[in-house]
């Protein structure tokens, strides 16, 4: 038998809070989701003093969802719906900082905000996923900061964070007062990930307003310092971070990145006009895996088609600002958390034009 949205409410309704009431009786349980023998749910704490004080709740929880009949997996995202760090939180066991928990309903806000101190924001898309975006992302940013640029770098893919293993990072930002963030450093770039501050397979949970409060957190309580430009590499396709993004943020543009073929094209064109109804200017078009030079014979191939990416930036009037071949050296470099724009590598030099042309057109 599997379990019903009743079933699992019945059962929440015998876990109690310190103050005496259920979860249920207190209405905490948001977007419950019952489906293959998982259940899901946001525990949704009215301030932040009492999310810190949960995680018995939570555990309670789990332990009764999990002796159900037909429930395999228990995930719980616990959120507070006060003001982030509105009330500081108590240092943790053991003397550590106390961490700001990612994840919580939007701030209300008038109309497009920008970042205080940061010039310029460049968010780095694709309509398609594994088209190269993060790697884009990646070694722009240190092409950047190497002609002296501030840089900073948010990887903003919740679902697949990429740049903590690109950038050669993978320890969790410190939050020494609960209320602002320290971003890390890596190869001349201020660096912040929002999966590094969401506990694996959480993030799916989510719904919207979830992912715009997480990304005015990542935006706003980030110390990112004073910035010549804040790239922002975003999750494939058109989704909710994308909306939020184009709705609520002042950006500089957008740089839409494809691979020749025509499926990734497709989707490119989706993700440009997008930015378009957004009232975002499309900066401009990066065609990734443009061409092969085998490095044993020096033949040049076109894996993926040739030319496609060209005529479309044609078609839609928009620049295209750069051509990348594809590349083992390059791939390696990304996995070994060193982009190869950091290298003396000639595979560098595509990275350092594009990055001239954004700082010669005033974005960067
Ligand atoms: N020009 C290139 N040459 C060789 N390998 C590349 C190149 N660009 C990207 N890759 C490799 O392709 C894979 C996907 O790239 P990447 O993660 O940057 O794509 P993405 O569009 O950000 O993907 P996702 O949709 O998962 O966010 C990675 O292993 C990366 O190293």
């Amino acid at each position: 038998m599997s379990a019903t949205h009743d079933t699992i409410m019945k059962a929440l309704s015998a876990v109690i809070l310190p103050n005496g009431q259920s979860l249920v009786d207190a209405d905490l349980v948001r977007a419950l989701r019952i489906g293959n023998g998982e259940v899901s749910f946001v525990l949704e704490a009215p301030d932040s003093v009492l999310a810190q004080s949960l995680g018995p709740v939570e555990e309670k929880a789990r332990t009764i969802l999990l002796a159900l009949e037909g429930v395999s997996k228990v995930s719980i995202v616990t959120t507070a719906h006060g003001p982030a760090g509105s009330t500081p939180k108590p240092a943790a066991a053991g003397g550590e900082p106390p961490s700001l928990k990612i994840g919580r309903h939007p701030t209300p806000q008038q109309g497009k905000q920008g970042v205080p101190g940061v010039k310029h924001i460049i968010a780095i898309a694709s309509g398609k996923g594994g088209v190269g975006k993060s790697t884009v992302s990646a070694n722009l940013a240190v092409a950047l900061a190497k002609q002296g640029r501030k840089v900073g770098l948010l990887d903003a893919d919740i679902y697949g964070p990429s740049q903590p293993r690109m950038m050669g990072v993978n320890k969790r930002p410190a939050s020494p007062d609960g209320q602002t963030i320290e971003p890390l450093h890596a190869h001349g770039v201020t660096l912040m990930s929002i999966g590094l501050m969401i506990p694996d397979g959480e993030a799916v949970v989510w719904r919207g307003p979830m992912l715009m409060g997480a990304m005015q957190q990542m935006l706003g309580q980030v110390a990112w310092g004073e910035l010549d430009v804040l790239l922002i590499d975003m999750p494939p396709g058109t989704g909710d971070v994308q909306l939020t993004l184009g709705q609520k943020t002042e950006l500089t543009g957008a740089l839409v990145v494809s691979t020749p073929q025509d499926v990734a094209l497709i989707d490119a064109r989706r993700g440009i006009s997008m930015f378009e109804k957004l009232n975002v200017p499309v900066l401009g078009l990066i065609e990734n895996m443009s061409t092969y030079t085998c490095p044993n014979c020096g033949h040049e191939a076109h894996i993926f088609g040739h030319g496609g990416v060209a005529d479309e930036a044609k078609k839609m009037d928009v620049p295209l600002l750069a051509q990348l071949p594809l590349a083992l050296e390059a791939r390696i470099a990304g996995d070994e958390g060193t982009p190869i724009a950091a290298t003396d590598s000639p595979l560098a030099a595509p990275y350092a034009n594009l990055a001239r042309s954004l700082v010669m057109l005033g974005v960067a």
